[in-house]
């Protein structure tokens, strides 16, 4: 429906993440929560736009043209900026959350001891030779663990993610994504989680997630 290559469209299966309760404690982006999918939709070509960028050689008139082009997307927000707490950008119960950050993740189980899913590392992400860029791997897995983490329980931070990389993480492949609730203690929540390209492992993490105080920030 909205024709992103991306993958942010709502529907096909996936979940929002099953993270509201969490995403939108204390949020009110109006007009975009009681109906995510023209937002989703402005994000997911900013995805598609950032993808195409990083692919592209373009000529000088093309890249004066796309400068201007976004020059002028810039003025049009500049007049509508508001505080953190009304800002759509990141808080959408839709797949990718509305935000242009992390890959999207495309979840098929979200539980809450545990979630399975699929992400696609595109051009946006690559490191060198057809491999990610190392600091998105753990922007992925914080992502995951984070929300999960915070599935049917108080909101938490994560203290530490430590993440083991196995083998190079392609781009523009789907690869799956698993994580795990694994046990807690006190404030201390400790998960799991793995990124596979088919049978090879390509990263591995254990974060550590502590449940805030009222009134932590
Ligand atoms: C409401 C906010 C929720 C966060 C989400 C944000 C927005 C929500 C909107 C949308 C969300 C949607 C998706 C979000 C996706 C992902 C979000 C992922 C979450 C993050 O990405 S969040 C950013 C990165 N994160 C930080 O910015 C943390 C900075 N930091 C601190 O805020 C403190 O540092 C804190 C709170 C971690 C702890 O501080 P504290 O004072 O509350 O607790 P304390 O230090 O006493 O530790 C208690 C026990 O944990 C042990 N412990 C602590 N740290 C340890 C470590 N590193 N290694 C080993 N053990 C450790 C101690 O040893 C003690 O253990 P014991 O009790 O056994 O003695």
């Amino acid at each position: 429906m909205f024709g992103s290559s991306t993958g942010e469209s709502v529907g096909e299966g996936a979940i929002g993440g099953g993270w509201s309760s969490v995403s939108h404690r204390g949020f009110d982006a109006g007009v975009h929560q009681e109906n995510p999918q023209p937002y989703a939709a402005m994000v997911a070509v900013a995805r598609d736009m950032l993808d195409e960028l990083a692919g592209a050689n373009p000529p000088l008139d093309v890249v004066e043209k796309v400068s201007a082009h976004l020059a002028d997307v810039q003025t049009l927000l500049t007049d509508h900026q508001v505080s953190e707490r009304r800002r759509p950008f990141g808080h959408l119960d839709v797949p990718g959350r509305a935000q242009c950050m992390s890959p999207v993740l495309r979840m098929h189980r979200w539980e809450r001891d545990g979630a399975d899913g699929v992400v696609t590392f595109g051009k946006y992400y690559l490191g060198g030779n057809g491999a990610a860029h190392g600091g998105t791997i753990p922007l992925m897995f914080d992502e995951v663990l984070g929300r999960l983490a915070s599935t049917d329980r108080t909101p938490c931070r994560t203290a530490y993610l430590h993440v083991d990389f196995r083998s190079i993480t392609p781009i523009d492949v789907e690869l799956t994504v698993t994580g795990r609730f694994e046990r807690e203690e006190g404030r201390k929540r400790y998960l799991r989680a793995e990124l596979r390209h088919d049978d090879v492992v390509c990263a591995e993490a254990e974060g550590l997630f502590i449940e805030l105080k009222p009134g932590q920030p």
